[in-house]
């Protein structure tokens, strides 16, 4: 089903400009964006308390709010592999298993597993940055859609990602100023485009002060910062174009324990701040539970267990939930 909700609008659809697609986490990032928030974004919907979570089931839903801003169905992803022997089928190997997730705007989903769980792949096929085999996503109501004409800059100026890897992510040819006005630029919102309207530099500005760096900060370059000031300049590159999405493929992993719990409390302010969707990727349950309302449990590609993360983590239905929990030594 490709759900229609009426799709929104706002001055971040009146612009033009993208970036290409295909990129994996720890590329850098340029290709997002949307100056502001639509107008049925301002008040975020998001989820209750509870987070209106239905019964956890394997290859179910997480079911956010009445109009789910991203919405998968029966999301699936195969790679075809090389051939041991040039007669004889390719094999197949199915990174996703047709996973359905609504999430309303406003709320936020951890998206939790082993390594090779499927998490990156659920995050790229939910960004419209690989196609899947099976299955249909919807961003705002619109279809995403990749392939020979497909146009997803809409979704790029709504969305802002961070990666893993704050050293990598970041240009070192590159001065803070133009890194974090990189989306702006790249979507053509910069008030120099043409068509562009925002003010980069008051834009720069603004962001920096949010992620709590000095506006001056501008003329200096990522190798003269921190990893958790580094990861900073990378949300600030997520937010300046004031995306209703964000995304983070795990966003903390690389931090230190002290960096890692002030980027915690950051995100969490800006979330609530800036009324963000949140979608986190993340190994550390911890940071799920701090920071998520929703959780969705990906293993060998499979769903096996989502709902309201309080729910999930107290009383976890599936076993492999419980392994995992069992596998943290304490949240
Ligand atoms: N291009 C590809 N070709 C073949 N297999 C792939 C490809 N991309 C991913 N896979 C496989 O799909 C599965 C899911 O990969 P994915 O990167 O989504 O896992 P993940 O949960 O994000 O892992 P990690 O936590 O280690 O990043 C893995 O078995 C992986 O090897």
């Amino acid at each position: 089903m490709s759900t229609a909700f009426p799709p929104t609008s706002g001055p971040g659809d009146r612009h033009d400009g993208d970036l290409p697609d295909g990129r994996r986490a720890g590329d850098r990032l340029s290709d997002d964006g949307a100056p502001g928030r639509s107008g049925s974004g301002t008040a975020p919907r998001g989820v209750s308390a509870d987070g209106d979570a239905r019964p956890s089931s394997p290859d179910s839903t997480v079911r956010g709010g009445e109009v789910p801003f991203v919405r998968a169905e029966g999301l699936g992803r195969d790679h075809r592999l090389r051939r041991e022997r040039l007669t004889g089928p390719r094999p197949v190997r199915t990174a996703l298993h047709d996973v359905d997730l609504d999430l309303a705007e406003g709320a936020s989903l951890g998206v939790i597993g082993e390594s090779g769980s499927g998490k990156t792949t659920l995050v790229r096929l939910l960004l419209g940055l690989d196609t899947p085999t099976r299955g249909t996503v919807t961003v705002d109501g619109r279809s995403v859609r990749r392939g020979r004409g497909a146009d997803l800059r809409w979704l790029r100026r709504q969305t802002g990602i961070v990666f893993q890897d704050p050293y990598a992510s970041l240009d070192p040819r590159m001065d803070v100023g133009r890194i974090v006005a990189e989306p702006l630029q790249a979507l053509g919102l910069a008030g120099d485009s043409p068509g562009g309207s925002v003010g980069e530099s008051d834009a720069v500005a603004r962001v920096l002060t949010d992620v709590g760096l000095e506006p001056d900060m501008v003329d200096r370059y990522p190798h003269e910062f921190s990893g958790g000031q580094r990861q900073r300049i990378a949300l600030a590159r997520a937010l300046v174009h004031r995306p209703r999405l964000l995304v983070g493929d795990e966003p903390l992993s690389a931090l230190d324990v002290t960096v890692r719990a002030q980027i915690l409390d950051l995100l969490q302010g800006l979330r609530a701040d800036l009324g963000l969707t949140l979608i986190l990727v993340s190994h550390d349950i911890g940071v799920v539970a701090h920071l998520c309302d929703q959780v969705l449990v990906l293993k060998d590609g499979h769903a096996v267990e989502s709902g309201a993360t309080s729910e999930v983590l107290a009383h976890p239905r599936a076993a492999y939930t419980r392994d995992l929990l069992a596998a943290v030594p304490r949240l």
